[in-house]
């Protein structure tokens, strides 16, 4: 069993904080990083991975530290987000020359192009590849000396709905396997797809860690401006300042501002209200919704 630790991690670059006091533990199963562009996702996997040393606090694996520990590298398995691989390649080639990197013989490339389905494919030079298999290459070469950990850097980044299914698929069966498996997304629901555990980042910062529902819970129950449109915006605002639902209610130019303090109620109670009042609903929508306020409500900055 293969758990990561995490202890008050910091990693600067000049003066540019990346990862700041970041304290997290992961164990076996599938763990997605989740969190906008920017918010050291691939800083804390290269943490992890012991490409980076941290500037502040302990990232071990089992206990052992990870930075310049070549015990604990033959142990995890990295795919980069950046493409990094030669085009020229086939891809059994570029498998084999990660075995061999390791000391490792064919039989070890073999097993893992078919672990991850690519065997018809294995003597096409990769540029001929899709980006779904290129991926899928790309994992085939981090799983040749069979890690215990696998960390996986925006694995499902501009890939096709189908294509994307199908790397889903594996991430999920290489962590039912046993594995410790993390990867990094900017999108909820496809963390919510493949991992068991989330674990959101913000501005370098943790922001909150638990399962979907809880990170849904937390993203759907705090306060929301929605902006209101209606056949009648005044009847519409005094039926609604009486609602509990709603915070605030203010006339713009665009229409009405409802800020909401119960999320649940007021998507419940608006239409209500509008038919019971006669009033048409012409525009109803979220102002606020953008990934990077939701993320800073978690964080606690909004
Ligand atoms: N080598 C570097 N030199 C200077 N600053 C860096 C370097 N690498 C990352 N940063 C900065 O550190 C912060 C975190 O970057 P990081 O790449 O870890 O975030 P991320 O969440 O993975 O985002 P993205 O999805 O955009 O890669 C950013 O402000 C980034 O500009």
């Amino acid at each position: 069993m293969s758990v990561i630790e995490i202890r008050q991690v910091s990693r600067w670059y000049g003066n540019v904080v990346a990862v700041n006091d970041v304290t997290m533990t992961i164990g076996p199963g599938v763990t997605g990083l989740l969190g906008p562009n920017g918010a050291g996702k691939s800083t804390l996997l290269h943490l992890m991975a012991g490409f980076l040393q941290p500037s502040g606090g302990t990232a071990t694996l089992d206990a052992k530290p990870i930075w310049k520990n070549h015990d604990v590298y033959r142990t995890i398995g990295l795919v980069p987000e950046k493409e990094g691989v030669y085009g020229f390649l086939t891809g059994w080639q570029f498998v084999q020359s990660a075995a061999r990197l390791h000391g490792l013989g064919d039989d070890a490339a073999e097993r893992a192009i078919a672990q991850v389905d690519m065997a018809a494919a294995q003597d096409r030079r990769i540029e001929t590849y899709s980006k779904g298999m290129r991926q899928r290459i790309k994992v085939a070469g981090a799983l040749v000396h069979e890690p215990s950990v696998l960390l996986l850097d925006e694995p499902f980044n501009g890939m096709d709905p189908r294509q994307r299914l199908h790397l889903m698929d594996l991430v999920r069966q290489l962590g039912a396997s046993g594995r410790t498996v993390v990867f990094s997304s900017h999108i909820l629901e496809e963390v919510e797809r493949v991992a068991q555990q989330i674990e959101v980042m913000v501005a370098g910062r943790h922001a909150a860690s638990g399962d979907y529902r809880e990170i849904r819970r937390r993203m759907t129950d705090r306060p929301h401006l929605f902006r209101v449109r209606s056949s009648d915006d005044r009847r519409l605002a005094a039926a609604l300042i009486a609602d509990t639902a709603s915070g605030g209610v203010s006339f713009t130019p665009q229409g009405l501002e409802v800020r909401t303090v119960d999320f649940r109620r007021f998507t419940h109670q608006l239409p209500r209200l509008a038919r019971d009042l006669g009033v048409r609903l012409w525009q109803v929508s979220p102002t606020d919704e953008d990934l990077e306020s939701v993320f800073s409500y978690l964080s606690g900055r909004s």
